[in-house]
């Protein structure tokens, strides 16, 4: 049975992998063989029964609901905590004189807190699925086949979860499984850059197999790291997941690395091209990439500047004494690697760069200590859930959950319920604090300052995130004002004012925030945009999201520490006031770039304004922003938006005009906060009814439509929205709407 491991470490892994915490916040799966017959109660019994049952009805169903519904972890946590789900009933009571529509909103609060306290680890995060893209687990594959360490490192139990992955959403999203869509195509030489060519399948994974030759990859010189970094072009000023991905992917390519050819990939090669191997020319389907991939064409001056690194520079990369330079650039590479394993202790940033920096180690030394560090890290990437198992894109959002639970939590007033919740979230926010930079001279290695901040999953993971540290942040601080005999000790002084120096630092001159860093270059370098299928993934941006949070963290803490350095934090404050305001779009809203879309954007628009200080009656910004919300509530009283909302920048309803739990909660929340309920309660009630009437029995809520995004074009999952976004929305109207 698999089974879910918090915070801890497999026997034997120990000396391999590092925390900064004793493990905080780690989420994986370990396979643990059944036990004898003797053994196996019932209850286990039962308990197999209902995650077959859970598989079967996925399969069943994988056409018409593609989200999983992390049903695996809370049948564990179920059986688990049984006994503590039921004495919290015990604790459920009617209040006296409350009108029907308060006694319903709080007795739904009430069930779905229990819920969603059965689903909170024992040191205080809410592990979860984050999964989505498709792109990743061919890599992780190939990397670990290339290695030669696939069977060792995916039992056979893996194995079948994986393949359960691919049988489930192979028909249901046949374009992104690149093998069926051969199938259908006859042939794949048009894979795109990033996906195709070059992640997972083709390009350096797919290079690196033997499956695609280097020559049908555009150039990725590493010379680009010793050019000076005066130039914006430099590497060092690209948003760090395109530069960390461009990192490893310009080792191999320089080394052209290609495992030994064996009868798999002969069979393979046969399998995947129409005609012989050998008599592809590689070089005219360099730019090839279809049509139903082609999210960002490449500009005319990117495929001249292709042509020219091709045809000019790369032959004379190879002969000497241009040579040397590439011998150069290749060790500042490998440096860099290093660098980022060891500072993030082989977790790295995402994981696309965990498994490329895993194999460039490989390539550099196989019997190397950093490879071995790489491999238990594999774990933290892989998600076992009713559709199988899936690689996530990040190590978990436990950090960014926690601190959205807690504002959540707190909204509902029903502290008396949340307590020993809200005090095990205090503890895990106050663990997940980084608290030193990288190792030397971060901007060495073109590290921001990481200490005070907050990253989106563990402290080993070591990316601070400009919005995680303003939401962890804030949440901290909320936390400090509640009695420390319910709670908690605050954080202290000390601590809070490393957080207020990392976020103020993390402002642009423009007034914006951006993700990890401040925009480094130029919004122009889009044009050197490789990757076919994601847009806008060069520079690091600066985003409503990023600035909003911010704004509510310092607000926050210069309400509590009035002293500290108020003037650089009113100036920030007032700086990105001003860039939240000029980004609005016409119509009023904002274009959510994280999560699906405009509502999302638009609720951060909304709660930085008003966390400034300005209000529905003073700000024409905000009362805009409220009628374009007012102006998409559906007739079911909810929101709900599409995918293709953040796919064309365009809002795009659900099909069928359905509403979402995520989108209704977000703007409820973005129009209580803007004083909806005095001007007309009524979008607020009918809002707060669905929400409510979505809840199961259980306590649960329903997942829906995957709600996350990134690059504009890609999808991702964030499983707890279900539970936190409907508890916080209707936390607040219960709280301040009705209680009033
Ligand atoms: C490099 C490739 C092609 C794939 C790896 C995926 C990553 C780029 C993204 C996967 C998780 C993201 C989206 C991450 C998630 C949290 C957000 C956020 C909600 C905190 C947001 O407000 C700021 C940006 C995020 C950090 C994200 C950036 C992009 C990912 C790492």
């Amino acid at each position: 049975m698999w089974k879910l491991k918090m915070s801890s470490t497999v026997t034997g892994e120990g000396e391999l992998v590092e925390t900064v915490n004793d493990h905080v916040g780690r989420q994986f799966w370990l396979f643990v063989p059944d036990p004898g017959d003797g053994a196996r109660n019932d209850d286990y019994q039962e308990y197999r029964r209902e995650v077959e049952e859970a598989r079967r009805r996925f399969t069943e169903n994988r056409f018409r609901a593609r989200q999983s519904s992390d049903i695996l972890m809370r049948l564990q946590f179920a059986r688990e905590k049984k006994n503590k789900a039921l004495k919290m009933v015990a604790w459920d009571e009617q209040r006296v004189g409350m009108d029907e529509e308060t006694t319903a909103v709080r007795t739904t609060l009430q069930k779905a807190l229990m819920f969603y306290s059965t689903l909170q680890s024992d040191d205080g995060f809410w592990p979860g699925d984050y999964g989505g893209p498709m792109f990743l687990l061919p890599g992780l594959v190939i990397g670990l086949y290339v290695t030669g360490v696939l069977q060792a490192v995916l039992s056979c139990e893996h194995q079948s979860e994986i393949l359960r992955y691919l049988y489930n959403h192979q028909a249901a999203r046949r374009r992104t499984l690149w093998k069926v869509w051969i199938d259908e195509e006859g042939s794949r030489l048009d894979t795109g850059s990033w996906r195709g060519n070059f992640y997972p399948i083709v390009g350096k994974d797919v290079a690196v197999l033997g499956l695609y030759d280097w020559s049908g990859n555009n150039p990725m010189p590493p010379e680009l790291w010793l050019l000076p970094y005066a130039l914006p072009i430099h590497p060092g000023r690209m948003w760090c997941h395109t530069r960390l991905v461009y990192l490893p992917m310009s080792y191999l390519y320089a080394k052209r690395y290609v495992m030994p050819v064996n009868s798999t990939v002969l069979s393979l090669r046969r399998e995947l091209y129409t005609i012989p191997y050998h008599l592809i020319e590689w070089d005219k389907i360099r730019n090839l990439c279809a049509k139903e991939d082609l999210y960002y064409p490449h500009p005319w001056v990117q495929d001249v500047l292709w042509e020219g690194l091709q045809k000019i520079v790369e032959p004379l990369l190879g002969k000497w004494p241009f040579s040397k330079l590439r011998n150069k650039a290749l060790d500042v590479v490998m440096e860099h690697i290093h660098y980022e394993d060891e500072n993030t202790r082989y977790i790295c940033i995402g994981p696309v760069n965990k498994v490329l920096n895993m194999v460039c180690c490989w390539v550099e030394d196989p019997t190397s200590e950093a490879f071995k560090r790489h491999l238990p890290r594999i774990k933290d990437y892989l998600w076992v859930s009713e559709d199988g198992m899936k690689m996530m894109g990040y190590g978990g959002s436990q950090l960014w959950d926690t601190a959205f639970a807690v504002q959540a939590l707190l909204a509902t007033n029903m502290v008396d319920l949340c307590g020993s919740m809200l005090k095990k979230a205090h503890d895990f926010i106050k663990n997940s604090q980084v608290r030193e930079n990288s190792r030397g001279n971060p901007s060495a290695w073109h590290r921001h300052i990481s200490k005070g901040g907050w990253p989106f999953s563990t402290a080993d993971n070591g990316w601070i995130v400009s919005d995680c540290a303003s939401e962890g942040f804030k949440a901290a601080l909320l936390l400090s004002q509640m009695p420390s005999n319910i709670v908690g000790e605050s954080i202290d002084a000390g601590r809070a004012f490393e957080a207020v120096n990392l976020i103020l630092s993390l402002q642009n001159g423009s007034g914006g925030f951006a993700s990890y860093e401040l925009t480094r270059s130029y919004q122009w370098l889009e044009m050197i945009n490789p990757a076919q299928i994601f847009g806008d993934i060069v520079v690091d941006y600066q985003y409503v999201e990023c600035t909003s949070a911010a704004i509510e963290a310092l607000t926050t803490f210069a309400n509590m520490y009035p002293d500290h350095r108020s003037g650089a934090i009113s100036s920030c404050i007032s700086k990105a006031v001003d860039f939240i305001e000029s980004i609005q779009l016409p119509d009023g809203s904002w274009y959510g770039s994280w999560g699906v879309c405009f509502t999302y954007g638009t609720w951060f628009g909304i709660k930085g304004l008003l966390a400034s200080g300005r209000t529905y009656e003073s700000s024409s910004h905000i009362r805009k922003a409220c009628d374009f919300l007012l102006g998409k509530q559906l007739p079911s009283g909810g929101w709900g938006e599409s995918y293709l909302s953040s796919q064309n920048k365009v809002y795009t309803n659900l099909e069928g005009n359905r509403a979402h739990l995520a989108n209704t909660s977000w703007a409820m929340l973005a129009l209580i906060e803007a004083g909806q309920a005095e001007r007309d309660l009524k979008p607020l009630r009918r809002a707060a009814k669905l929400l409510a009437k979505s809840m199961m029995d259980n306590g649960d809520f329903p997942q829906q439509e995957i709600i996350g995004v990134f690059n504009r074009n890609c999808m991702i999952s964030y499983s707890s929205y279900r539970n936190i976004f409907p508890i916080w929305a209707l936390g607040e109207y219960y709280a301040r709407v009705l209680s009033n």
